[in-house]
């Protein structure tokens, strides 16, 4: 579904992603792991198109994607959580997931995807009408998924959605994206909980000074504690 082919991306000189290769196939999780500062995060958003002058190819169903602008990306299905949620104070959860939907392709479909979203999210469910940033930082990271959800990609790339939430809505959050995965949406996983995202993953990338130094099977990598020591410690 989606082909990374040596992938290059700098800040000015410094050449922080170098020459990755990778893919995610149709209906899988895939997490990409590593230590702080190794590239996860400025892989994620040179795959979305918000990291300038990036070198090599990435392909999202056989059509490549890198020269595409943000939004075609969006428009072609890949949607994609931040780090930092990005949730619009001043704003409703319900107005919050409103911005999900893309202009002029599902904003007809507004009040039954809605609907569906409430009875994935059920937190969300019960403060539709509450502003978004006053919720817990769990339940805002939620609404940021449930907004990225709205346009029903096909896949989605998160940016560590369980960092400094509450153990209880780490649990819901991980079970969401096993379901997430059983109702058709790829994922591309982003996390320092390691052993979390193993859990819920087909497949592992790790990542070390913007290269990657081992691939594999989940369940082999949960298992490699001396590989999970070398790279991934924090
Ligand atoms: N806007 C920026 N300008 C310059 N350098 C940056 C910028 N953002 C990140 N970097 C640097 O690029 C490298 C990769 O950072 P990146 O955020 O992609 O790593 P990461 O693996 O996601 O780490 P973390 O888990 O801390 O987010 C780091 O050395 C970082 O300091």
């Amino acid at each position: 579904m989606l082909k990374v082919e040596k992938l290059d991306a700098w800040y000015d000189t410094s050449h922080v992603v170098q020459g990755l290769s990778f893919e995610v196939r149709t209906g899988e999780i895939v997490t990409l792991m590593g230590r702080n500062g190794a590239g996860k995060t400025t892989t994620l958003k040179t795959l979305m198109g918000l990291i300038s002058r990036p070198g090599g190819s990435v392909t999202f169903d056989g059509q490549e994607i890198l020269t595409q602008p943000a939004h075609k990306r969006y428009h072609l299905g890949l949607a994609y959580v931040p780090e930092d949620r990005r949730i619009v104070p001043g704003l409703t959860v319900r107005e919050n997931l409103r911005l999900g939907l893309i202009a002029g392709k599902d904003v007809k479909h507004e009040a039954t995807r809605i609907e569906e979203i409430a009875k994935t999210f059920p937190r969300l469910a019960e403060r539709m009408d509450q502003e978004g940033t006053s919720m817990s930082g769990g339940e805002q990271q939620m609404l940021a998924i449930a907004r990225a959800m709205m346009s029903k990609p096909r896949m989605i790339l998160l940016d560590e959605p369980s960092e400094g939430i509450m153990p209880v809505l780490v649990d819901e959050m991980f079970e969401l994206f096993a379901r997430m995965k059983s109702e058709g949406t790829t994922i591309l996983l982003v996390e320092q909980n390691v052993e979390r995202a193993l859990n819920v993953s087909d497949r592992a990338y790790i990542l070390d000074q913007g290269q990657i130094v081992h691939e594999g099977d989940a369940r082999a990598l949960l298992a490699d504690k001396d590989i999970q020591d070398k790279y991934c410690a924090v």
